[in-house]
Parts: C-alpha cells; sequence; structure tokens
C-alpha cells in the first residue's frame, strides 16, 4: 500500500511515488527481476515484498542507499542475498559493480542462479557462507542487509578482514544497541565502526542505516 493509501499498479507509479526515478534500461532490468522473484517465490518463500511499493521503498531504497557506498568498479560479495537483495539490485543499477552472491541455504541459492541467468547477468552464485568464500576470494566489500546482528557479523567476519576489504551493512533504529552488545561480547576490538549514511525508510518511525566496519590500523575505505 503506497503513502496516500492506493497501491502502485506499475513500477514507473512506485518510482515516481517515491522518489526514485529511473533511466529506462534500469526499470525495464529491475522490472525482469520482479518478474522473475515473484514467479519463483510462489512456489519459495524468497521474499514478502511482492508488490511494487514494498519493492521500491523497502528493497530499492536500501539498494540504492547501499550503492551510494560504492566506488567505480568496485568487487563486492553480498553475504546471505536470499531473494537478491541487495545484491542483484546493485548488479542493475550498477552494472560497474562486480557482484558476487551467497547464500548458506541451497535453495535460495539456486533460485538467485536461476534469476541471474534469466536476465543474464554476469554475477557468481555460490551456495556457501560467506565465511567460506572469503578464504578462497577477495573483495573490496561485502554487503549484507537483514542477515544477523552486528556480533554475529563481526564474529564471522574475524580473521577474514584482508579478504573481506570492508563491511557495508543496512540496519535499523537498534544499530546502536547491537553494537554495544558486540562490545560487550568483546568482537569490536580489531574495528572501526561508523554511522557512514542515514536515510528515511517510508513508513519507518527511525532512519535506516549503512554501517560501515574496518579493521583498525588501515586508513578509512
Ligand atoms: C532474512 S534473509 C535476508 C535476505 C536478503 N538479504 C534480504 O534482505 O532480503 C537472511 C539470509 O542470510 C542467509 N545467511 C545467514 N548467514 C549466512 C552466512 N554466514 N553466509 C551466507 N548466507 C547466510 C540465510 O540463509 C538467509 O537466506
Amino acid at each position: 500500500m503506497s503513502e496516500d493509501g492506493s497501491p502502485s499498479a506499475t513500477l514507473e507509479d512506485a518510482l515516481q511515488k517515491y522518489g526514485a526515478p529511473l533511466p529506462a534500461e534500469i526499470r525495464d532490468q529491475l522490472q525482469r527481476y520482479i518478474d522473475a522473484l515473484w514467479e519463483i517465490n510462489k512456489s519459495l518463500n524468497l521474499t514478502r515484498h511482492t508488490d511494487y511499493d514494498k519493492f521500491v521503498s523497502r528493497d530499492l531504497i536500501d539498494s540504492l542507499a547501499l550503492a551510494g557506498q560504492l566506488k567505480p568498479n568496485e568487487e563486492i560479495l553480498d553475504m546471505g542475498s536470499g531473494g537478491g537483495v541487495p545484491g542483484i539490485v546493485i548488479a542493475i543499477l550498477r552494472p560497474d559493480i562486480r557482484v558476487t552472491l551467497c547464500d548458506s541455504v541451497g535453495k535460495k541459492a539456486h533460485a538467485m542462479q536461476a534469476i541471474v541467468e534469466q536476465l543474464e547477468l554476469e554475477v557468481p552464485v555460490y551456495h556457501n557462507r560467506a565465511e567460506e568464500i572469503l578464504e578462497d576470494f577477495s573483495f573490496d566489500a561485502v554487503v549484507c542487509r537483514a542477515v544477523a546482528p552486528m556480533k554475529k557479523l563481526l564474529t564471522w567476519l574475524d580473521g577474514h578482514w584482508p579478504a573481506a576489504g570492508r563491511l557495508l551493512t543496512i540496519k535499523g533504529g537498534r544499530w546502536l544497541e547491537e553494537v554495544k552488545e558486540a562490545r560487550h561480547h568483546g568482537v569490536t576490538k580489531g574495528v572501526e565502526i561508523r554511522n557512514a549514511h542515514e536515510y528515511e525508510t517510508p513508513g519507518n518511525d527511525h532512519p535506516s542505516v549503512i554501517v560501515k566496519v574496518w579493521p583498525k590500523g588501515r586508513k578509512e575505505p
């Protein structure tokens, strides 16, 4: 449902409503992504955002915010991509970015593989935990949304920073409490943590935050 109460009938309507106009080429690719995702979602629970308003106001706005933190031509790992947010959406929005997707659940990884093939995107998909991928490959950044609290994310990335580069994670109003909890468990010692960007998510009381984490002693990436 939109802010004025009437649901958007098309992607273009929702993009206009939430002030996120995009070039026609990108809009068409996003439409192909939505069609593929919603079709697979009939048999596999990948997303609850199955209307244009929710897709734009949640998935697209989050992915745009994250994409805004990436430098030209960077290589990123989307940890726990689920149905492809933010990884597939960033691959569509920013063709300069080399995106790798992973999910620890096989059914989700296979669904993403099918979507990526349908969209003809050059995006590798792994059925693996991100920590395992970081044993073999290096990135400029690991990105994620709705995967785990900071304590777990930092525990998983501990020892992997040379391969992970930096972490950019989308968080809600509780992010500072999550950082406190992580500190309490001693997993923040070797890292710097910053609020890199704050933005409004329609319908949410608190702004969303892109939290950036990188290893101590390294210049802020
Ligand atoms: C709640 S879903 C979020 C999906 C997507 N990022 C989104 O925001 O719509 C979290 C996903 O992370 C995956 N996951 C959890 N821990 C992981 C890890 N260490 N490496 C890779 N995937 C992980 C889960 O299998 C699940 O699909």
